[in-house]
């Protein structure tokens, strides 16, 4: 018996849970929610209670610090050295990183310039697997890939129609996310659904602060709406998704911001449900605002479901025709509302929602008996691939 710790770092919040493995229980497990906003929530679950401290935590290293106390100021161990095994998710392996690895220096430098492929989260990546190879010496560091479950894409959906040489040179091509997540609920489905996963065609709805959806045809993924950079695809949380590339110069000349880094940081933090609401960018504060009546709530939310209808409506192209779409992650796990704006704008589809199983805390088939594509709610378990990766390296 071992304990394996799983760190997700996810762009506004970092998730974790210490297992006993391999038998897969959770011993604790917690949530930072909000990192960079006002009120961020720490909730830590141990031993039938929960801990909750509501502060402002300004980053990803601050959330690392913050578990690593709850750690020994819970009780939840007594000394680190129990901890034996720690996976840390990656979101950018580039083409560098096709599976699961053992972290070692070079490994953690290679991560850590791999940066530009995913600027919001390798940063607070690297900043967890520093901080654990520190505190325990002789565990075993795992880095898991976001990208890995997305190689299978095949070219014709991977490369950008841009000139040969800038994939050739400069691996520009779509690298996706959330592959770990998009693996996890796709094989849930299957279990779900009781049929072989390589006999489903999926769209899975990774639907959190980030946002993705992917193509997944018997059990491998075809396509996927994160690209380059988790900056790609629909509108999400502070990032823009899509947009026409000679929207740069423009802004640029326009409101005389020089550097190009700028413009993108702000697609990627002050834009989405944030930019456009100017409320917020949690789901949770469009919600209210928009039952309030906020004119530019009401906006963010419509534009944040056309864009995710859309994408569903690619990918039911891609794999002409599905068996199920699959809703995940905070906000496709736990908005009754967005998951019925998306479904009822689609009937012509084959996609029909009952209500009474459209619910808070739903959990499996939420479409009705006549649904000719299938529709779930499957809580996604990045933590648990991880820490079974972890396992692979013992
Ligand atoms: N009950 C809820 N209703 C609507 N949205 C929710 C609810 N709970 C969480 N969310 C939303 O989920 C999003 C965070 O999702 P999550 O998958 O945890 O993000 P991250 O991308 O940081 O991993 C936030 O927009 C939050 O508002
Ligand atoms: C890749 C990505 O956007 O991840 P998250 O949704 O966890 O921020
Ligand atoms: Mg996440």
């Amino acid at each position: 018996m071992s304990k394996t710790i799983a760190i997700n770092a996810g762009s506004s919040s970092l998730k974790w849970q210490l297992y006993e493995m391999p038998e897969e229980v959770v011993i604790a497990k917690g949530l930072i929610e909000r990192i960079g906003l006002s009120d961020s929530v720490s909730t830590v679950s141990f031993e039938g209670d929960k801990h909750v401290v509501v502060k402002d935590i300004h980053n990803h290293t601050e959330a690392v610090s913050i578990l690593m106390n709850d750690l020994k100021s819970l009780k939840i161990i007594e000394h680190f050295s129990e901890i034996s095994g720690t996976g840390h998710r990656v979101v950018a392996g580039g083409e560098l990183f096709k599976s699961s690895v053992l972290i070692t220096d070079e490994i953690a430098k290679q991560v850590e310039e791999l940066s530009d492929l995913a600027p919001l989260h390798n940063p607070a990546n690297v900043a967890g697997i520093h901080a654990f190879r520190a505190l325990l010496p002789n565990a075993t560091h795992v880095a898991v890939f976001d990208t890995a479950f997305h190689t299978t894409m095949p070219p014709v959906a991977f490369r950008y129609p841009v000139p040969n040489d800038y994939y050739e040179k400069y691996a520009v091509r779509k690298y996706g996310a959330h592959g770990t997540s998009h693996m996890y609920v796709a094989q849930k489905a299957a279990e779900y659904l009781g049929q072989a996963p390589e006999s489903l065609k999926l769209i899975t709805a990774h639907i959190g602060n980030g946002v993705s959806l992917t193509a997944v045809d018997g059990g491998k993924s075809v396509d996927t709406s994160m690209g380059f950079t988790p900056l790609a695809g629909v509108m999400m949380g502070t990032r823009t998704g899509e947009l026409d590339a000679s929207v740069i110069p423009h802004i640029m000349a326009k409101t005389g911001i020089s550097d190009v880094a700028e413009v993108i940081d702000i697609f990627n933090k002050k834009s989405g449900l944030a930019g456009i609401s100017e409320i917020s960018s949690d789901m949770r504060d469009i919600i209210k605002g928009r039952a309030a009546g906020d004119a530019k709530a009401t906006l963010a939310f419509d534009m944040f479901v056309n864009r995710i209808q859309k994408y569903i409506g690619q990918y039911l192209a891609v794999l002409n025709g599905a068996d199920a779409l699959i809703f995940t992650a905070g906000i496709g796990e736990n908005s009754v509302e967005v998951r019925d704006a998306i479904v009822s704008g689609l009937s012509w589809f084959g996609l029909d929602i009952d209500e009474s199983k459209n619910v808070v805390g739903a959990d499996g088939v939420i479409s009705t008996p006549n649904a000719k594509v299938k529709v779930l709610v499957i809580p996604t378990d990045e933590e648990l691939v991880i820490v079974r990766d972890v396992d692979k390296f013992k």
